[in-house]
């Protein structure tokens, strides 16, 4: 069975605008808020809010960061391979700020739920949002949703959600992959 496309660059894109509104409505001048790409593919989608907020809402000063949580997962002990981290760039503090997390998909939570505990170690924000792309409801194993959410998706375990950004893997495309 070949893979199915789920979103193409044109939706992608709509959907890419309407989440920075939402940012925007909730956070105004992002004076006290701070945004998170979860690595490593959260990080391609943080990026690109940044850059809608910049460039239509003159937002140039956001704080910015990218966190690993390799090493937070619960089940990072459970693979064959041995682990390569990547790199977190925080240098800021997180204290009393608004965090909002961004990743591609939502899963199971696991992710999240590690994000929560890695970023502690920066301070104690006042609150934390969750924004992914894609949403992949009824897969939950945690008690995590998404404040901002671009599109649920109802795939079996078995499918895998895959999205690609053009500046990493040559388009904007989200797929469903059967396994
Ligand atoms: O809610 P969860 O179950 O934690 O799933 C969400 C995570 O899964 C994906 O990464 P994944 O580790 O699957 O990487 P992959 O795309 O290379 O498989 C995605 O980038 C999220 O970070």
């Amino acid at each position: 069975m070949s893979r199915k496309v789920l979103l193409d660059s044109n939706e992608i894109n709509i959907i890419l605008h309407r989440l920075a509104c939402q940012l925007v409505e909730r956070h105004t001048s992002f004076e006290n808020t701070v945004i998170i790409g979860i690595q490593p593919r959260g990080v391609f989608l943080a990026e690109r809010i940044l850059k809608i907020l910049q460039e239509e809402y003159g937002l140039h000063d956001i704080k910015s960061g990218q966190l690993d949580i390799t090493f937070y997962r619960d089940d990072f002990r459970r693979g064959e391979k041995p682990l390569e981290a990547n790199k977190t760039r925080i240098d800021f503090i997180v204290e009393e700020k608004s965090v909002v997390f961004i990743d591609d998909v939502l899963y199971t939570g696991r992710s999240i739920r590690a994000a929560l505990t890695a970023i502690q170690s920066f301070g104690r924000p006042k609150e934390i949002e969750l924004l992914s792309l894609i949403d992949r409801r009824f897969s939950r194993h945690l008690p995590i949703q998404p404040d901002y959410n671009g599109r649920q998706v109802d795939a079996i375990n078995e499918e895998k959600v895959k999205v690609s950004w053009k500046e990493n893997d040559g388009e904007d495309a989200v797929y469903l992959i059967p396994k």
